[in-house]
Protein backbone atom coordinates (compact mmCIF):
# COMPACT_ATOMS: atom_id res chain seq x y z
CA UNK A 1 0.00 0.00 0.00
CA UNK A 2 1.25 3.43 -0.88
CA UNK A 3 0.70 6.13 1.68
CA UNK A 4 0.30 9.71 1.34
CA UNK A 5 -0.11 12.17 4.27
CA UNK A 6 -2.61 15.43 4.29
CA UNK A 7 -1.85 18.08 6.80
CA UNK A 8 -4.79 20.76 8.16
CA UNK A 9 -3.17 23.61 9.16
CA UNK A 10 -5.66 25.94 10.16
CA UNK A 11 -6.49 28.74 12.49
CA UNK A 12 -7.64 26.80 15.45
CA UNK A 13 -5.71 23.62 15.02
CA UNK A 14 -3.52 21.43 12.81
CA UNK A 15 -4.82 18.27 11.59
CA UNK A 16 -2.82 15.58 9.89
CA UNK A 17 -4.34 12.57 7.58
CA UNK A 18 -2.25 9.23 6.20
CA UNK A 19 -4.50 7.78 3.45
CA UNK A 20 -3.87 5.05 0.89
CA UNK A 21 -3.07 6.63 -2.21
CA UNK A 22 -4.76 4.87 -4.51
CA UNK A 23 -8.02 4.01 -2.77
CA UNK A 24 -8.16 6.88 -0.08
CA UNK A 25 -8.97 4.67 2.69
CA UNK A 26 -7.93 6.54 5.75
CA UNK A 27 -4.90 4.64 7.66
CA UNK A 28 -4.12 6.69 10.56
CA UNK A 29 -4.61 10.59 11.47
CA UNK A 30 -3.66 13.26 14.53
CA UNK A 31 -4.52 16.52 15.66
CA UNK A 32 -2.87 19.05 17.47
CA UNK A 33 -4.42 22.53 19.11
CA UNK A 34 -2.39 25.72 17.87
CA UNK A 35 -2.87 29.15 20.41
CA UNK A 36 -5.34 31.46 20.09
CA UNK A 37 -4.87 34.81 19.15
CA UNK A 38 -4.89 36.52 15.15
CA UNK A 39 -1.42 37.24 16.12
CA UNK A 40 1.23 33.86 15.94
CA UNK A 41 4.49 33.14 15.58
CA UNK A 42 4.63 30.49 12.83
CA UNK A 43 7.14 28.04 15.34
CA UNK A 44 3.63 27.47 17.00
CA UNK A 45 2.29 25.86 14.24
CA UNK A 46 5.67 24.10 13.13
CA UNK A 47 5.50 22.27 16.86
CA UNK A 48 1.68 21.42 16.17
CA UNK A 49 2.93 19.77 13.04
CA UNK A 50 5.23 17.52 14.64
CA UNK A 51 2.82 16.73 17.48
CA UNK A 52 0.15 16.20 15.05
CA UNK A 53 2.52 13.82 12.76
CA UNK A 54 4.18 11.87 15.47
CA UNK A 55 0.35 11.18 16.75
CA UNK A 56 -0.35 10.04 13.23
CA UNK A 57 2.42 7.36 13.41
CA UNK A 58 5.17 9.61 11.80
CA UNK A 59 5.76 10.18 8.42
CA UNK A 60 8.53 7.26 7.88
CA UNK A 61 6.35 4.95 5.50
CA UNK A 62 4.47 7.84 3.47
CA UNK A 63 5.41 8.82 -0.07
CA UNK A 64 4.32 12.02 -0.66
CA UNK A 65 3.19 15.10 2.05
CA UNK A 66 0.86 18.00 1.14
CA UNK A 67 0.45 20.75 3.39
CA UNK A 68 -2.95 22.57 3.13
CA UNK A 69 -3.25 26.00 5.66
CA UNK A 70 -5.39 28.85 6.49
CA UNK A 71 -4.97 31.47 4.06
CA UNK A 72 -3.85 35.12 3.67
CA UNK A 73 -1.18 35.42 6.70
CA UNK A 74 1.86 37.36 6.62
CA UNK A 75 5.46 35.30 7.64
CA UNK A 76 8.09 37.85 7.42
CA UNK A 77 11.54 36.07 7.14
CA UNK A 78 15.08 38.52 7.17
CA UNK A 79 18.41 37.27 5.31
CA UNK A 80 18.77 33.87 7.73
CA UNK A 81 15.52 32.68 7.05
CA UNK A 82 14.45 33.41 10.55
CA UNK A 83 10.86 34.72 11.58
CA UNK A 84 10.94 38.92 11.92
CA UNK A 85 7.61 39.24 14.08
CA UNK A 86 4.60 36.69 14.78
CA UNK A 87 2.64 36.34 11.90
CA UNK A 88 -0.65 38.56 11.22
CA UNK A 89 -3.51 36.11 10.57
CA UNK A 90 -6.43 36.49 8.15
CA UNK A 91 -8.33 37.28 11.17
CA UNK A 92 -6.28 40.36 12.07
CA UNK A 93 -7.95 43.52 11.16
CA UNK A 94 -5.62 45.86 12.26
CA UNK A 95 -4.55 46.38 8.68
CA UNK A 96 -8.33 47.66 7.90
CA UNK A 97 -7.15 51.59 7.80
CA UNK A 98 -4.25 49.97 5.43
CA UNK A 99 -6.71 48.25 2.72
CA UNK A 100 -8.99 51.12 2.73
CA UNK A 101 -5.63 53.23 1.43
CA UNK A 102 -4.37 51.01 -0.84
CA UNK A 103 -7.65 50.57 -2.12
CA UNK A 104 -8.17 54.53 -3.36
CA UNK A 105 -4.41 54.71 -4.06
CA UNK A 106 -5.13 52.15 -7.09
CA UNK A 107 -8.04 53.65 -7.96
CA UNK A 108 -10.87 52.14 -6.30
CA UNK A 109 -12.35 48.95 -5.56
CA UNK A 110 -12.70 48.14 -9.54
CA UNK A 111 -9.49 49.04 -10.53
CA UNK A 112 -8.08 46.19 -7.66
CA UNK A 113 -10.09 43.43 -8.95
CA UNK A 114 -8.73 44.06 -12.60
CA UNK A 115 -5.56 43.45 -10.70
CA UNK A 116 -6.12 40.51 -8.79
CA UNK A 117 -9.15 39.43 -8.66
CA UNK A 118 -10.10 40.31 -5.15
CA UNK A 119 -10.80 44.09 -3.40
CA UNK A 120 -8.64 43.87 -0.56
CA UNK A 121 -9.79 44.48 3.24
CA UNK A 122 -7.56 43.44 5.96
CA UNK A 123 -7.37 39.71 5.48
CA UNK A 124 -5.06 40.07 2.36
CA UNK A 125 -1.53 39.63 3.13
CA UNK A 126 -1.38 43.11 0.96
CA UNK A 127 -2.55 45.03 3.74
CA UNK A 128 -0.81 43.63 6.65
CA UNK A 129 2.23 44.56 4.43
CA UNK A 130 1.06 48.23 4.32
CA UNK A 131 0.63 47.96 8.12
CA UNK A 132 4.28 46.32 8.38
CA UNK A 133 5.63 49.75 6.53
CA UNK A 134 3.60 52.09 8.33
CA UNK A 135 4.10 50.97 12.05
CA UNK A 136 7.13 48.90 12.45
CA UNK A 137 9.56 49.95 9.76
CA UNK A 138 12.48 48.29 11.07
CA UNK A 139 10.99 45.00 10.98
CA UNK A 140 9.44 45.96 7.66
CA UNK A 141 13.45 46.82 6.84
CA UNK A 142 14.96 43.35 7.63
CA UNK A 143 11.98 41.47 5.80
CA UNK A 144 14.12 40.13 3.54
CA UNK A 145 11.23 37.42 1.95
CA UNK A 146 7.15 37.38 2.73
CA UNK A 147 5.35 33.78 2.13
CA UNK A 148 2.16 32.27 3.61
CA UNK A 149 1.23 29.73 6.28
CA UNK A 150 1.38 26.75 3.94
CA UNK A 151 4.70 27.80 2.13
CA UNK A 152 6.65 27.92 5.63
CA UNK A 153 5.28 24.83 6.95
CA UNK A 154 6.66 23.33 3.23
CA UNK A 155 9.67 24.89 3.15
CA UNK A 156 10.56 23.87 7.08
CA UNK A 157 9.09 20.36 5.80
CA UNK A 158 12.01 20.58 3.15
CA UNK A 159 14.47 21.50 5.75
CA UNK A 160 14.80 25.00 4.83
CA UNK A 161 16.06 24.62 0.89
CA UNK A 162 16.98 28.38 -0.64
CA UNK A 163 13.83 28.55 -2.17
CA UNK A 164 10.11 28.58 -1.09
CA UNK A 165 7.38 27.52 -2.85
CA UNK A 166 3.47 28.21 -2.66
CA UNK A 167 0.52 27.41 -5.38
CA UNK A 168 -1.85 29.02 -7.45
CA UNK A 169 -4.78 28.92 -5.24
CA UNK A 170 -2.46 30.33 -1.79
CA UNK A 171 -1.17 33.16 -3.78
CA UNK A 172 -4.21 34.67 -5.24
CA UNK A 173 -5.13 35.19 -1.54
CA UNK A 174 -2.08 37.64 -1.68
CA UNK A 175 -3.34 40.84 -2.99
CA UNK A 176 -0.09 40.83 -4.95
CA UNK A 177 -0.60 37.77 -7.49
CA UNK A 178 -3.36 37.63 -10.39
CA UNK A 179 -5.14 34.59 -10.88
CA UNK A 180 -6.07 35.90 -14.49
CA UNK A 181 -2.56 35.99 -15.47
CA UNK A 182 -0.88 34.07 -13.50
CA UNK A 183 1.56 36.60 -12.76
CA UNK A 184 3.05 38.43 -9.11
CA UNK A 185 1.62 42.81 -9.93
CA UNK A 186 4.78 43.26 -7.82
CA UNK A 187 4.04 47.00 -8.29
CA UNK A 188 1.10 46.40 -5.74
CA UNK A 189 3.90 45.48 -3.50
CA UNK A 190 5.99 48.43 -3.88
CA UNK A 191 2.56 50.42 -3.38
CA UNK A 192 2.39 48.45 -0.27
CA UNK A 193 5.13 48.52 0.95
CA UNK A 194 7.77 50.62 -0.86
CA UNK A 195 9.56 47.84 -2.21
CA UNK A 196 9.13 44.11 -3.41
CA UNK A 197 10.76 41.30 -0.91
CA UNK A 198 11.44 38.05 -2.16
CA UNK A 199 8.60 35.91 -2.69
CA UNK A 200 7.77 32.29 -3.57
CA UNK A 201 8.28 30.41 -6.41
CA UNK A 202 4.54 29.76 -7.81
CA UNK A 203 4.09 26.11 -8.56
CA UNK A 204 1.14 24.33 -10.70
CA UNK A 205 -1.04 22.30 -9.58
CA UNK A 206 0.25 19.23 -8.50
CA UNK A 207 3.89 20.21 -9.32
CA UNK A 208 6.42 18.95 -6.88
CA UNK A 209 7.78 21.30 -4.05
CA UNK A 210 10.66 19.49 -2.87
CA UNK A 211 11.39 16.16 -0.65
CA UNK A 212 10.91 15.94 3.53
CA UNK A 213 14.02 16.66 4.99
CA UNK A 214 13.19 13.51 7.68
CA UNK A 215 12.21 10.47 5.71
CA UNK A 216 12.68 11.70 2.08
CA UNK A 217 8.12 11.86 1.12
CA UNK A 218 7.64 13.91 -2.11
CA UNK A 219 6.49 16.95 -1.07
CA UNK A 220 3.33 18.50 -3.09
CA UNK A 221 2.93 22.01 -3.44
CA UNK A 222 -0.09 22.24 -0.78
CA UNK A 223 -2.60 25.02 -0.86
CA UNK A 224 -4.98 26.97 0.79
CA UNK A 225 -7.43 25.75 3.19
CA UNK A 226 -10.94 26.15 1.05
CA UNK A 227 -8.73 25.28 -2.08
CA UNK A 228 -8.08 22.08 -0.24
CA UNK A 229 -11.81 21.84 1.22
CA UNK A 230 -12.32 22.35 -2.48
CA UNK A 231 -10.51 18.76 -3.37
CA UNK A 232 -11.41 16.62 -0.66
CA UNK A 233 -14.68 17.42 -0.93
CA UNK A 234 -14.75 16.15 -4.26
CA UNK A 235 -16.42 19.62 -5.99
CA UNK A 236 -18.57 19.25 -8.67
CA UNK A 237 -19.41 21.83 -11.04
CA UNK A 238 -23.06 23.48 -9.71
CA UNK A 239 -21.73 22.30 -6.22
CA UNK A 240 -21.58 25.36 -3.57
CA UNK A 241 -19.69 24.43 -0.48
CA UNK A 242 -20.20 26.38 3.04
CA UNK A 243 -17.70 25.55 5.49
CA UNK A 244 -18.42 26.66 8.97
CA UNK A 245 -14.61 26.24 10.53
CA UNK A 246 -13.38 29.52 12.29
CA UNK A 247 -13.71 31.41 9.49
CA UNK A 248 -17.95 30.78 7.30
CA UNK A 249 -16.92 30.42 3.31
CA UNK A 250 -19.24 29.72 0.68
CA UNK A 251 -16.99 29.05 -2.59
CA UNK A 252 -17.78 27.48 -5.91
CA UNK A 253 -15.22 25.72 -8.72
CA UNK A 254 -15.51 28.01 -11.62
CA UNK A 255 -13.69 27.34 -14.93
CA UNK A 256 -12.54 31.49 -15.58
CA UNK A 257 -11.54 33.92 -13.45
CA UNK A 258 -13.56 36.48 -11.50
CA UNK A 259 -13.55 39.99 -10.41
CA UNK A 260 -15.92 41.88 -8.10
CA UNK A 261 -15.63 44.68 -8.10
CA UNK A 262 -18.29 45.42 -4.94
CA UNK A 263 -15.80 43.32 -3.11
CA UNK A 264 -17.97 40.64 -1.79
CA UNK A 265 -16.62 37.94 -3.54
CA UNK A 266 -13.21 37.50 -3.62
CA UNK A 267 -11.57 35.68 -7.24
CA UNK A 268 -9.14 33.22 -6.08
CA UNK A 269 -7.86 30.25 -7.76
CA UNK A 270 -8.15 26.65 -6.82
CA UNK A 271 -5.78 24.04 -6.38
CA UNK A 272 -6.52 22.05 -9.84
CA UNK A 273 -5.82 24.92 -12.58
CA UNK A 274 -9.25 26.50 -12.17
CA UNK A 275 -10.90 29.12 -10.02
CA UNK A 276 -12.04 29.01 -6.70
CA UNK A 277 -15.04 32.12 -6.30
CA UNK A 278 -15.73 32.63 -2.54
CA UNK A 279 -17.19 34.52 0.17
CA UNK A 280 -15.29 34.99 3.82
CA UNK A 281 -17.31 35.58 6.94
CA UNK A 282 -15.22 36.30 10.39
CA UNK A 283 -18.02 34.75 12.64
CA UNK A 284 -18.62 31.34 12.38
CA UNK A 285 -18.29 28.14 14.71
CA UNK A 286 -16.54 30.48 17.26
CA UNK A 287 -20.30 31.91 17.33
CA UNK A 288 -21.41 28.27 18.82
CA UNK A 289 -18.42 28.59 21.06
CA UNK A 290 -19.44 31.79 22.29
CA UNK A 291 -22.93 30.70 22.81
CA UNK A 292 -22.15 28.09 24.99
CA UNK A 293 -19.91 29.49 27.21
CA UNK A 294 -22.21 32.13 27.90
CA UNK A 295 -24.58 29.92 28.63
CA UNK A 296 -22.33 27.44 30.19
CA UNK A 297 -23.12 24.55 28.66
CA UNK A 298 -21.32 22.03 25.81
CA UNK A 299 -21.98 22.15 22.05
CA UNK A 300 -24.66 19.09 22.23
CA UNK A 301 -26.53 20.86 25.46
CA UNK A 302 -26.36 24.11 22.82
CA UNK A 303 -27.86 22.47 19.78
CA UNK A 304 -29.70 20.43 21.93
CA UNK A 305 -30.99 24.06 23.44
CA UNK A 306 -31.45 25.77 19.72
CA UNK A 307 -33.72 22.45 18.66
CA UNK A 308 -36.16 22.80 21.55
CA UNK A 309 -37.02 26.52 20.55
CA UNK A 310 -39.41 27.96 18.04
CA UNK A 311 -38.08 28.78 14.55
CA UNK A 312 -37.26 32.39 14.78
CA UNK A 313 -36.70 32.79 18.39
CA UNK A 314 -39.60 34.62 18.61
CA UNK A 315 -37.93 37.66 17.42
CA UNK A 316 -34.78 37.40 18.99
CA UNK A 317 -32.03 37.90 16.60
CA UNK A 318 -27.87 37.70 17.31
CA UNK A 319 -25.66 39.84 15.13
CA UNK A 320 -22.47 37.92 14.94
CA UNK A 321 -19.32 39.96 14.39
CA UNK A 322 -17.44 39.28 17.78
CA UNK A 323 -14.81 39.40 15.75
CA UNK A 324 -15.71 42.32 13.67
CA UNK A 325 -16.86 41.55 9.96
CA UNK A 326 -15.34 41.00 6.39
CA UNK A 327 -18.47 40.54 4.60
CA UNK A 328 -19.90 42.92 5.38
CA UNK A 329 -16.71 44.65 5.40
CA UNK A 330 -17.29 46.18 8.94
CA UNK A 331 -13.75 45.12 10.65
CA UNK A 332 -14.80 47.54 13.80
CA UNK A 333 -18.51 45.78 14.28
CA UNK A 334 -19.19 44.30 17.65
CA UNK A 335 -22.24 40.99 17.90
CA UNK A 336 -25.25 42.29 19.09
CA UNK A 337 -28.82 40.95 21.20
CA UNK A 338 -31.96 42.99 19.09
CA UNK A 339 -35.75 41.94 19.99
CA UNK A 340 -34.80 40.78 23.44
CA UNK A 341 -38.51 40.79 25.57
CA UNK A 342 -39.65 38.23 28.73
CA UNK A 343 -41.00 36.22 26.55
CA UNK A 344 -38.04 35.45 24.34
CA UNK A 345 -35.48 35.49 27.49
CA UNK A 346 -34.70 31.81 27.92
CA UNK A 347 -31.56 29.69 27.27
CA UNK A 348 -33.21 27.90 24.54
CA UNK A 349 -34.20 31.14 22.64
CA UNK A 350 -30.34 32.73 22.98
CA UNK A 351 -28.98 29.08 21.71
CA UNK A 352 -31.70 29.17 18.64
CA UNK A 353 -30.62 33.08 17.70
CA UNK A 354 -27.01 32.18 17.73
CA UNK A 355 -27.18 29.30 15.22
CA UNK A 356 -29.74 31.85 13.24
CA UNK A 357 -27.68 35.08 12.93
CA UNK A 358 -24.49 32.41 12.67
CA UNK A 359 -26.27 31.12 9.67
CA UNK A 360 -27.89 34.50 8.20
CA UNK A 361 -23.97 35.83 7.72
CA UNK A 362 -23.55 31.96 5.52
CA UNK A 363 -26.52 32.76 3.95
CA UNK A 364 -25.41 36.36 2.82
CA UNK A 365 -22.29 34.78 1.88
CA UNK A 366 -24.29 32.23 -0.55
CA UNK A 367 -25.88 34.48 -2.16
CA UNK A 368 -23.62 36.81 -2.70
CA UNK A 369 -21.76 34.48 -5.01
CA UNK A 370 -24.58 35.01 -7.23
CA UNK A 371 -24.85 31.14 -8.33
CA UNK A 372 -27.84 29.00 -8.46
CA UNK A 373 -26.32 25.76 -7.18
CA UNK A 374 -27.12 22.48 -7.75
CA UNK A 375 -26.43 21.24 -4.30
CA UNK A 376 -25.05 22.96 -1.23
CA UNK A 377 -22.88 20.84 0.56
CA UNK A 378 -22.06 21.69 4.47
CA UNK A 379 -18.52 21.12 6.27
CA UNK A 380 -16.38 22.31 8.71
CA UNK A 381 -15.87 21.70 12.70
CA UNK A 382 -19.25 23.67 12.89
CA UNK A 383 -21.33 21.39 10.49
CA UNK A 384 -20.92 19.28 13.60
CA UNK A 385 -23.97 20.47 15.55
CA UNK A 386 -27.09 18.70 14.83
CA UNK A 387 -28.69 22.19 15.38
CA UNK A 388 -26.44 23.40 12.47
CA UNK A 389 -27.60 21.17 9.84
CA UNK A 390 -31.12 21.47 11.05
CA UNK A 391 -31.33 24.90 11.38
CA UNK A 392 -29.52 25.66 7.81
CA UNK A 393 -32.08 24.92 5.51
CA UNK A 394 -34.44 27.08 7.45
CA UNK A 395 -32.12 30.12 6.62
CA UNK A 396 -30.61 29.46 3.45
CA UNK A 397 -34.16 28.35 1.70
CA UNK A 398 -32.94 25.78 0.22
CA UNK A 399 -32.01 21.73 1.23
CA UNK A 400 -28.60 21.41 2.33
CA UNK A 401 -26.38 18.07 2.27
CA UNK A 402 -23.83 17.36 4.99
CA UNK A 403 -20.47 15.12 4.23
CA UNK A 404 -19.89 12.52 6.77
CA UNK A 405 -18.24 14.85 9.16
CA UNK A 406 -14.47 14.60 8.37
CA UNK A 407 -11.51 16.36 7.72
CA UNK A 408 -12.25 17.51 4.38
CA UNK A 409 -8.86 20.31 4.25
CA UNK A 410 -6.38 17.48 5.47
CA UNK A 411 -8.38 14.96 3.05
CA UNK A 412 -7.71 17.14 -0.33
CA UNK A 413 -4.13 17.69 0.93
CA UNK A 414 -3.42 14.28 0.68
CA UNK A 415 -5.68 13.65 -2.34
CA UNK A 416 -3.23 16.54 -3.67
CA UNK A 417 -0.19 14.46 -2.51
CA UNK A 418 -1.78 11.22 -4.24
CA UNK A 419 -1.73 13.19 -7.09
CA UNK A 420 1.67 14.18 -7.33
CA UNK A 421 2.40 10.53 -7.32
CA UNK A 422 0.27 9.58 -10.22
CA UNK A 423 1.11 12.62 -12.20
CA UNK A 424 -2.07 11.99 -14.05
CA UNK A 425 -3.30 15.34 -15.48
CA UNK A 426 -6.49 15.39 -12.91
CA UNK A 427 -6.62 14.63 -8.96
CA UNK A 428 -7.64 10.84 -8.16
CA UNK A 429 -11.42 10.46 -7.41
CA UNK A 430 -11.97 9.06 -3.44
CA UNK A 431 -14.51 7.69 -2.49
CA UNK A 432 -16.03 10.48 0.00
CA UNK A 433 -19.12 8.33 1.76
CA UNK A 434 -22.61 8.98 1.53
CA UNK A 435 -23.93 12.53 2.47
CA UNK A 436 -27.01 13.37 4.46
CA UNK A 437 -29.73 15.46 2.94
CA UNK A 438 -31.43 17.93 5.32
CA UNK A 439 -34.66 19.91 4.01
CA UNK A 440 -36.83 21.87 5.92
CA UNK A 441 -39.66 25.25 5.14
CA UNK A 442 -37.73 28.29 5.06
CA UNK A 443 -38.01 30.61 8.37
CA UNK A 444 -40.44 33.61 7.50
CA UNK A 445 -39.09 36.68 8.06
CA UNK A 446 -36.10 35.55 9.57
CA UNK A 447 -33.88 36.83 6.99
CA UNK A 448 -35.16 40.20 6.86
CA UNK A 449 -35.37 40.71 10.79
CA UNK A 450 -31.49 39.96 10.85
CA UNK A 451 -30.90 42.22 8.03
CA UNK A 452 -32.76 44.96 9.93
CA UNK A 453 -30.91 44.09 13.12
CA UNK A 454 -27.81 44.13 11.23
CA UNK A 455 -27.71 47.55 10.26
CA UNK A 456 -28.46 49.15 13.02
N1 LIG B 1 -20.30 19.29 17.69
C1 LIG B 1 -19.95 20.57 17.50
N2 LIG B 1 -20.88 21.55 17.61
C2 LIG B 1 -20.57 22.84 17.40
N3 LIG B 1 -19.34 23.27 17.07
C3 LIG B 1 -18.37 22.35 16.97
C4 LIG B 1 -18.61 20.96 17.15
N4 LIG B 1 -17.45 20.30 16.92
C5 LIG B 1 -16.53 21.24 16.63
N5 LIG B 1 -17.07 22.47 16.63
C6 LIG B 1 -16.41 23.77 16.44
O1 LIG B 1 -15.71 23.78 15.22
C7 LIG B 1 -14.64 24.71 15.30
C8 LIG B 1 -13.42 24.14 14.64
O2 LIG B 1 -13.73 23.85 13.33
P1 LIG B 1 -12.59 23.67 12.22
O3 LIG B 1 -13.29 23.50 10.91
O4 LIG B 1 -11.66 22.60 12.67
O5 LIG B 1 -11.89 25.11 12.34
P2 LIG B 1 -10.52 25.67 11.75
O6 LIG B 1 -10.29 24.85 10.49
O7 LIG B 1 -10.81 27.09 11.48
O8 LIG B 1 -9.45 25.50 12.77
C9 LIG B 1 -14.45 25.04 16.77
O9 LIG B 1 -14.82 26.38 17.01
C10 LIG B 1 -15.35 24.03 17.49
O10 LIG B 1 -15.94 24.54 18.66
O1 LIG C 1 -9.47 33.98 5.07
C1 LIG C 1 -10.04 32.96 4.74
C2 LIG C 1 -10.51 32.77 3.35
O2 LIG C 1 -10.28 33.87 2.53
C3 LIG C 1 -10.26 31.89 5.77
O3 LIG C 1 -11.15 30.91 5.31
C4 LIG C 1 -8.94 31.32 6.22
O4 LIG C 1 -8.38 30.53 5.18
C5 LIG C 1 -9.04 30.56 7.53
O5 LIG C 1 -9.78 29.39 7.44
P1 LIG C 1 -10.30 28.49 8.66
O6 LIG C 1 -9.21 28.37 9.66
O7 LIG C 1 -11.53 29.10 9.17
O8 LIG C 1 -10.60 27.16 8.01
Amino acid sequence: MTLVAGVDSSTQSCKVVIRDAESGALVREGRAPHPDGTEVHPDHWWTALQSAIEQAGGLADVAAVSVGAQQHGMVCLDEDGEVVRPALLWNDTRSAGAATDLVAELGGPKAWAEAVGSVPVASFTVTKLRWLAANEPDNARRTRSVCLPHDWLTWRLAGRPGTITTDRGDASGTGYWSPATGEYRTDLLELAMGRVPELPRVLGPAEQAGTAEQGGALLAPGTGDNMAAALGVGMRPGDVVVSIGTSGTAFAVAEGPSADPSGAVAGFADATGRYLPLVCTLNAARVLDAAARMLRVTPQELSDLALRAPAGADGLVLVPYLEGERTPNRPDATGSLHGLRLGNSTPEHLARAAVEGMLCGLADALDALGLEPQRVLLIGGGARSEAVRRIAPTVFGRPVLVPTPGEYVADGAAKQAAWLLSGDPEPPVWDTGATERYEADPTSGLRERYHEAAQE
